[in-house]
Formats: C-alpha cells, structure tokens, sequence
C-alpha cells in the first residue's frame, strides 16, 4: 500500500511547492534534508547551531506545569522550525508515508502520523511500519538527538540534564483543523527517559494530566509554533491529550502553509 492517503496532499504544503524536486529550505553536509548545500542553517539559527537557542524572546515564560512537566514557549527559531518542516516532509513521503493510524478496535486516528527510529503503532514499536507498507523506518538522525538534549536542557535549566539522553524514536503528528488526541499515556517506551515535543504550526490546546487518571486534574495550556513540551520524571506516564487546534493561527513562515505539526523524540528502551 503506497497510495498516499487523503490529507497527506495537506501536509502545509505552501502553493507552488509541491513536487519532488523542488528546493529545500536549507541544507549543509548530514543536515536533515541531506542535501548538502549551504545554508541558513550554518550558525544563524539553524538546527546545528548549539547556541541557536539561547536568549530567545519567550523563554522568559519557561513554566513548569507539572513536576517534570515544563513548557518552553518560542524555543524554536524561524530558521529551525522551517527545517523541521522540511524534514517532516521528507519523512512523510515514505518509505512508509504518513497515515491515519487504525486502532485495534476499528477505530481510525484523526490525527496523521509517520515515524523515525522506531515505528510506533497501538501499542508497539517495531523497525517497520507493518500497519502501512512494511518498509523499514528511517534512522534517528543525530542532529536531533542534539536538539532532545539541548531541548532537556533548556527545560529543566541544568546544563546536565541532556548528558546521556538518546532519543531512538520520534512520532511525527500532523493534524489538520479538525484533528484531535484523546488522552493518554505514552507507555510503550521501556524507559522512563523524558519526552520532547516540539509543536510547529497552528496553535493547539495540550490538554496536560496526571499519571493516575485520564480525567481531572489536568492544566489546559496553549502550545504555539515553536514551542518545547518536556515530560519526565514524575510526569513522565502523566496522562496527555490534544482537545483542539486553532487552525489558521500558525504563521506560513514556519514552511506550514496550515495544520499543526508536532514532533515528539522519547527513548524507547529497546535493542535491535
Ligand atoms: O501533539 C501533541 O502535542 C502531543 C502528541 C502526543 O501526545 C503523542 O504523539 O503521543
Ligand atoms: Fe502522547
């Protein structure tokens, strides 16, 4: 099966953009597109640049939402939004291309997802995507394992706390004005190592629990293009969900023409 799947064609592609071969945003030698070329990246902002992420405007608004639970808004700069984009895109066109997730019971997700590192589906991770074509997932590239750690970082203020963070998967999440998440736990991972989100795009409500119950108490809050998540620690099995997005306050310069793009990197604990 390698028809693309309705919405797919949706994925923020700005007009005019689609198609292979049309240029990347940015690229230099094992940067996220591959390309090679040079780029905006290279030291003003970019994905590679370890201080890209210092003095940002709205790190000043760093919260703690929850023990373990902090919320970086504006992490991202412009420049590393886009090239996440244009990573994203990549990854969505295969080889196993995004898709509406089945659930075991017949149900089918809202919400688009591909995978890097790790294929996830309900409730397991293997190294192909066995729920779409069987293809093997691409690598998890180093570049991001060094942005989950700076990520770490930056949430919990300790220049420590990315030492030995290794992110294996990432679950790449696409939703489109209507799509949404139920609450839920992200418990397939045999580690309790944080989790890093990273949202770009329209602006959603992230419905933020507690690791008991998928119903009260919970903090409501806004994630906007940009934006780091970080849950670990006693927050780590926290229960989660996406209520709603607000579609057409994203800002097309992020390479997301609509939608919401989030990105969340975890470490699965498994070997092979
Ligand atoms: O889209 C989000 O902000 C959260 C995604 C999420 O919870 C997941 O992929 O498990
Ligand atoms: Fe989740």
């Amino acid at each position: 099966m390698s028809t693309p799947l309705p919405g797919f064609e949706d994925f923020g592609e700005p007009d005019g953009a689609k198609g292979p071969g049309r240029p990347v945003v940015s690229g230099e030698p094992g940067g996220p597109d591959g390309s090679g070329g040079a780029g905006e990246s290279g030291g003003s902002g970019g994905l590679h640049s370890p201080t890209a992420n210092r003095s940002r405007a709205r790190t000043g608004s760093r919260q703690e939402i929850a023990p373990g639970a902090v919320h970086v808004p504006g992490w991202l700069t412009m420049a590393q939004q886009r090239e996440l984009v244009t990573a994203c895109r990549g990854w969505a066109r295969g080889p196993a291309p995004i898709r509406h997730t089945k659930l075991p019971r017949g149900g089918v997700m809202s919400v688009q997802t591909v995978c890097i590192g790790w294929h996830w589906q309900p409730y397991a991770y293997t190294r192909t995507a066995d729920d779409v074509n069987g293809a093997r997932v691409p690598d998890f590239p180093d570049w991001m394992v060094e942005l989950g750690r700076r990520a770490l970082v930056e949430a919990y203020q300790d220049s420590a706390a990315g030492d030995g963070y290794t992110p294996d998967t990432a679950l790449i999440n696409f939703y489109d004005g209507q799509a949404k998440l139920g609450m839920h736990q992200d418990k397939e991972e045999r580690s309790g190592a944080p989790v890093v989100s990273l949202s770009i795009g329209d602006t959603c409500v992230f419905r933020f629990g507690n690791p008991e119950t998928r119903t009260k108490p919970y903090t409501d809050i806004e994630l906007a293009s940009g934006d780091l998540f970080v849950f670990g620690g006693p927050s780590r099995f926290a229960y989660h969900g996406v209520p709603k997005v607000r579609p057409g306050t994203g800002d097309p310069a992020s390479g997301l023409a609509g939608g919401r793009l989030n990105i969340t990197m975890r470490v699965t604990g498994l070997d092979g």
